[in-house]
């Protein structure tokens, strides 16, 4: 059955050779795994709206400087999700978890070793082919 894709801004926030994660609750979709901030294009909005205010509302940050990154479709068995990437090179504000979330800072090479949701390897390797450092 053909399921409506979800369109989802995804911040990969990038501050000296390392990336914000934030740990999604046991009760979310894709639970209990490393994620990069983000969440649903609401209606109406335009996806750069939606990174900023996503990253406002979880990690407390004002994104000044973004770019598009890529772009992934990916179906999981339940739905099927439009990923929106971008690079967030600069912010405002300390992070934090809005939402009680645990955070943190993980180096780019280090990348390889966390637990995504399964849409995310394509992300990882993406990353760590264009800011590799060695
Ligand atoms: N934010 C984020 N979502 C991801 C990643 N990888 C991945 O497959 N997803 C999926 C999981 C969810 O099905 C969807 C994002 O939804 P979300 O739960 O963050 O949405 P939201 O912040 O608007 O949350 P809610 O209001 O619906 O609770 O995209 C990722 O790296 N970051
Ligand atoms: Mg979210």
């Amino acid at each position: 059955m053909q399921h409506k894709v979800i369109h989802v801004a995804v911040g990969v926030i990038m501050q000296q050779q390392r990336i914000l994660l934030a740990l999604r609750s046991s009760k979310q979709h894709q639970g209990g795994k490393w994620e990069f901030p983000g969440g649903k294009v609401e209606a109406g909005e335009t996806v750069a709206q939606a990174l900023s205010r996503e990253l406002q509302e979880e990690v407390a940050i004002n994104v000044t400087q973004s770019s598009a990154f890529m772009q992934l479709e990916y179906a999981y068995p339940e739905k099927t999700v439009l990923l929106d990437i971008w690079l967030v090179t600069a912010f405002d504000g300390e992070p934090h978890g809005r939402e009680g979330q645990p955070l943190r800072w993980v180096d780019i090479a280090e990348l390889g070793n966390i637990e995504f949701p399964d849409a995310n390897q394509p992300i990882v390797e993406r990353i760590q082919q264009q800011f590799a450092t060695s």
